[in-house]
């Protein structure tokens, strides 16, 4: 059987170094490109990549995408910083090339995957949630796309239940001392020496608090979520927004 040619975008970074060890070592998978900020895309049509995978910046993957898409490759996303205007942007943009499909995870871990829905489940039975994520300090953005992500699962799980708004009776504050509201939901943002990647849910009702954590403590949390993305995405076209859509965790 022909091997899945797949190529990596942000090749030389924490993550992207790590996604091409994985392709490399991947029996099913051949390595046709692996580009860092700067190189030609054209590598891209080039060495024929049926996959990309992006693993770079938030200013760099709309761009990235926009090339991928319009010339047919299929693109495995872990780059953060998705806002609304910028997923209009990419469904527009595979409107145009229906056969195209691109996956956005939010996160490749299992363990946070099921972070997300554990969180969603338990979010309607109480009164409070917050999120607490945690990240090494050389990572650009906050709060982190997991949390951000979770937040909006908990916010909806929530607001289809009927839920009450969290108590709060905070009456000042300094500026950030109570997160950053994600949907009504509270979410903290830790940077320190020493961590990867981890996230806690707290839940707190009448007499007793849940805490869900996981804690992804080496890259390689991320490779089989990238490897299952890369297999998975060339047979669906659109968008599909969460790795839980490639993994029966209902
Ligand atoms: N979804 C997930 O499970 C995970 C997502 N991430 C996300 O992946 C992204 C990368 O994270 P890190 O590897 O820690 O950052 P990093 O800064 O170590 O790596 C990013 C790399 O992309 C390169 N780059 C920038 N623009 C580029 C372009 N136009 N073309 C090719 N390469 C380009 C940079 O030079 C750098 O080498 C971040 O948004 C991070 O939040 C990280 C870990 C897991
Ligand atoms: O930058 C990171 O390291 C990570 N980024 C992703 C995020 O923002 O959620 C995934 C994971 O937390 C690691």
């Amino acid at each position: 059987m022909s091997k899945l040619r797949v190529a990596v975008l942000g090749a030389k970074g924490r993550i992207g170094s790590e996604a091409v060890r994985a392709v490399e070592a991947a029996d099913d998978m051949e390595l046709v490109a692996a580009l860092g900020r700067g190189d030609d895309l054209g590598a891209l049509t080039e060495s024929g990549a049926h996959v990309a995978v992006e693993l770079t910046t938030p200013d760099s993957v709309m761009d990235n995408l926009d090339f991928c898409v319009r010339h047919g490759i299929h693109a495995v996303v872990g780059t953060t910083g998705w806002t609304d205007e910028r997923l209009a942007t990419l469904r527009g943009l595979l409107d145009a090339s229906p056969e195209t499909g691109v996956l956005i995870a939010p996160n490749f871990s299992l363990g946070a995957v099921l972070t997300m829905r554990f969180a969603q489940l338990a979010a309607p039975y109480f009164e409070s949630v917050e999120v607490v994520e945690l990240h090494h300090p050389k990572k650009v953005d906050a709060p982190s796309g997991t949390a951000t992500r979770t937040a909006q699962l908990i916010a909806a799980a929530r607001a289809e239940a009927g839920c009450a708004p969290q108590p709060d009776a905070t009456a000042t504050a300094l500026p950030g001392a109570r997160g950053a509201d994600v949907d009504g939901v509270p979410v903290h943002a830790v940077r320190l020496r020493g961590l990867l990647a981890h996230q806690e849910v707290l839940l707190g009702g009448e007499g007793e608090t849940l805490t869900l954590r996981h804690d992804s403590l080496h890259h390689s949390s991320f490779m089989p979520g990238i490897l299952l993305g890369c297999r998975r995405v060339v047979s669906a076209p659109g968008l599909t927004f969460g790795l839980e859509h490639f993994l029966d965790v209902g």
